[in-house]
């Protein structure tokens, strides 16, 4: 299950999100905001985190206006890797060596077509399991 949350300035970019999830059937949970009237950031990184902790959903997507506000919201949660990824590069980087568990975009930075094929890496690159890789995650949690 993919969680999925955004401010007011992501509301587009998530429903196409959404519409890529749909076409594949990948279960997703909707945290939010609904519309474009003006919301704060932190609230849905809040849900989409606490998804996350309590094993309700197994990966995240936030998405605000630069990704940098609700990135920096989910990474103040115990247990939350959010990478802030504006190329596919970083995304697959990111799941192979950090096991980031929250995809941060930024609505106003990347176009939604770049933005879906960053999910799309997202989504599909398993964490390497790599020994110092595991052991960097460890030093991170404590
Ligand atoms: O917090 C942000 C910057 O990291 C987000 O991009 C917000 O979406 C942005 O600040 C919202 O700005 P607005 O002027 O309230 O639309």
């Amino acid at each position: 299950m993919i969680a999925i949350g955004n401010d007011h300035t992501g509301y587009a970019l998530k429903k196409a999100i959404i519409e890529y999830l749909e076409e594949r059937n990948i279960a997703y949970k909707d945290f939010g905001c609904g519309d474009i009237t003006s919301s704060d950031y932190p609230e849905y990184a809040h849900e989409v985190g606490k998804a996350i902790q309590n094993k309700e959903c197994e990966l995240g997507i936030l998405i605000c206006g630069t990704g940098i506000g609700i990135s920096i919201a989910a990474n103040k949660m115990k247990g939350i890797r959010a990478a802030l990824c504006h190329d596919c590069f970083s995304a697959e980087a990111t799941r192979l060596h950090n096991d980031a568990n929250v995809l941060a975009l930024g609505a106003r930075v990347v176009g939604i077509g770049h933005a879906i094929k960053i999910v799309d890496t997202f989504l599909n690159t398993d964490f390497s399991q790599n020994e110092r890789h595991i052991r960097r995650i460890q030093m991170l949690e404590e």
